[in-house]
């Protein structure tokens, strides 16, 4: 035969383990999923507001410029220009300066094609002022006559960054000078000051060159430095951008870039990668530990309940190997619906197979054993008093006039009367004799440990108890009974030839005129 190998089973514990698992798992992937994807959102709208603000920056520092131009402008059309009296303008010159309460960081200069400075508000009126100032953007004022906003350089005057706007005054027609404002560009940084960005962001604005301007930390440091290479290249595609730089000092940024058709100039926001990253490092965390928490729950749980069902269910085993031994089960509660039901099923199937047995060696009209139990008795109680040197006694009992009784008043009454007999039999014998109907109106007692003489005695007793009248209601049958004793050792030593003897004792008591008891005699013994 070929060998089978056996795998075991899993257990309840290991399958309910495993349901956890496949429940939590499943659940703690959806949710960070679920968080990642909330947290690109957000970063998508985070960016988004931004984006905005940056746009908002740009159109304000658009706008500053745009008035301080229009300043110049209207300064541009003063008649003291065409007069030449620079003294007066002057006057009027740090007269629009001075309405501008907040512009402390502007200058006010008049420079003519060469360059020679004839006023500078940061000087005053008549005091010494370069002969050939320059700043880039100047000679287009004079060609096409259009105002100029320069990009950061380092003016002449104040040695420090600056930038400049530069309009045209035209004389006869001519644009004979230029009227331009130097902004230092702390102006700018103000600026970015007001947005209160969180500690940690960054903002910057940058020339057309991409040079810093002003910045929101370290302004001293950055200002007319030229802004990282990924700036500078965004900056170039003259768009709104989203995108990931690196700070000089190497840190990642989430940067936002809105750039000005106007000015030509660009705003940068850009928050920390880490500040992103961290908030969601810390959600994930938080979600592993409380996933790892409710997974060691749960699966304590499931232990504790996989221990309690595999208990419930180990409780069947004794019952179950009681039902196999044909002994009557008893099933405790197991505490668990399921086993109890099957434990009640074992209870039932014993009860079902000791009524099998029952009928098996049981007559169903009399409930006395009947032939094949009795033999089986018979034949062991032989075994016990051959070796207990004991006696064995058998009755042979047949009812003399049954089937009168069956004629005159029909079988039911017949079977009343069957019912009878094997109740006074039962009622006549000892608890340690065995009762049985053989067949029809035959029945036989075995009595253990008795003699020849005793069972003789017995017999005669029996004889009249059984000829005693029957009543069923109205009626009443006489009948009378035919005994034949055999015992062992002194009869004979088998079961076969023991009841053969009793028989043949019985056929002579029924010869004898009924109604007695017949002793085999002991002459007879094999
Ligand atoms: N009511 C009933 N009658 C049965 C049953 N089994 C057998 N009999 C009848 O019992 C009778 C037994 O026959 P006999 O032993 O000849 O009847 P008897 O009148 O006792 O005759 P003797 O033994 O010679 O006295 C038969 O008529 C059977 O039909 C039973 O279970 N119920």
């Amino acid at each position: 035969m070929p060998s089978m190998k056996t795998k075991r089973a899993p257990t309840i514990r290991s399958k309910l383990l495993l349901l956890v698992i496949a429940c939590v798992v499943p659940a703690a992937l959806m949710a960070v999923a679920l968080i990642t994807y909330e947290y690109q959102r957000t970063r998508e709208q985070l960016s988004q507001t931004l984006l905005g603000t940056a746009r908002a920056m740009m159109s304000g520092v658009d706008r500053d410029l745009a008035s301080i131009e229009s300043s110049l402008v209207a300064l541009a059309t003063s008649p003291y220009l065409a007069a030449n009296d620079f003294r007066t303008f002057y006057d009027q010159a740090r007269q629009v300066l001075a309405a501008r309460a907040e512009d402390d960081d502007i200058n006010i200069a008049l420079l003519d094609i060469t360059g020679k400075q004839h006023l500078n508000t940061r000087r005053p009126f008549g005091a010494p002022l370069p002969v050939q100032s320059y700043f880039p953007g100047l000679k287009t004022i004079y060609e096409d006559g259009k105002p100029v906003i320069t990009d950061l350089f380092i003016g002449q005057v104040t040695l420090t960054p600056i930038l400049v706007i530069g309009v045209p005054v035209y004389i006869n027609g001519k644009v004979a000078y230029n009227l331009n404002a130097g902004i230092f560009p702390q102006r700018f940084e103000e600026l970015l000051q007001q947005q209160k960005l969180p500690a940690g962001w960054i903002a910057a604005i940058f020339d057309s060159k991409g040079t810093i301007v002003a910045r929101t930390s370290e302004m001293q440091r950055f200002v007319g430095k030229k802004a990282t290479p990924e700036i500078i290249e965004n900056i170039s595609a003259n768009n709104e951008k989203i995108f990931s730089s690196t700070t000089y000092d190497g840190i990642t940024m989430h940067t936002v870039l809105s750039h000005s058709e106007i000015s030509n100039w660009s705003i940068a926001i850009g928050i920390p990668n880490e500040a992103f990253t961290l908030e969601l490092r810390n959600t994930l965390l938080k979600l592993i530990l409380a996933t790892l928490i409710l997974l060691a729950g749960s699966l304590a749980i499931a232990w504790m309940i996989g221990g309690r069902i595999a208990a419930s269910i180990r409780g069947l085993t004794g019952p179950a190997l009681e039902l196999g031994r044909g002994k009557k089960v008893h099933v405790p509660p197991l505490h668990l619906r399921e086993a109890d039901e099957v434990g009640g099923s074992l209870i039932r199937a014993s009860e079902m197979l000791q009524k099998a047995q029952h009928q098996a060696n049981h007559d169903v009209l009399t409930g006395l054993a009947n032939r094949g139990l009795f033999d089986e008795i018979v034949n062991q109680q032989l075994a016990l008093c051959e070796r207990n040197q004991t006696s064995l006694s058998v009755l042979y009992i047949d009812l003399d006039g049954f089937k009168a009784v069956n004629d005159a008043y029909g079988h039911e009454t017949g079977d009343q009367l069957l019912c009878e007999v094997a109740a006074r039999l039962k009622a006549s014998s000892r608890h340690s004799d065995l009762v049985a109907r053989l067949g029809g109106d035959e029945f036989a007692i075995v009595m253990v440990g008795t003699g020849l003489k005793d069972a003789a005695f017995f017999a005669e007793k029996l004889v009249e108890s059984l000829s005693a009248v029957y009543v069923f209601g109205n009626l009443s049958a006489h009948i009378s009974a035919s005994i034949g004793v055999a015992s062992y050792p002194d009869c004979a030593l088998t079961s076969d030839a023991l009841l053969q003897y009793a028989d043949r004792a019985m056929y002579q008591a029924k010869g004898a005129g009924r109604r007695q008891a017949v002793m085999a005699p002991p002459a007879e013994r094999m």
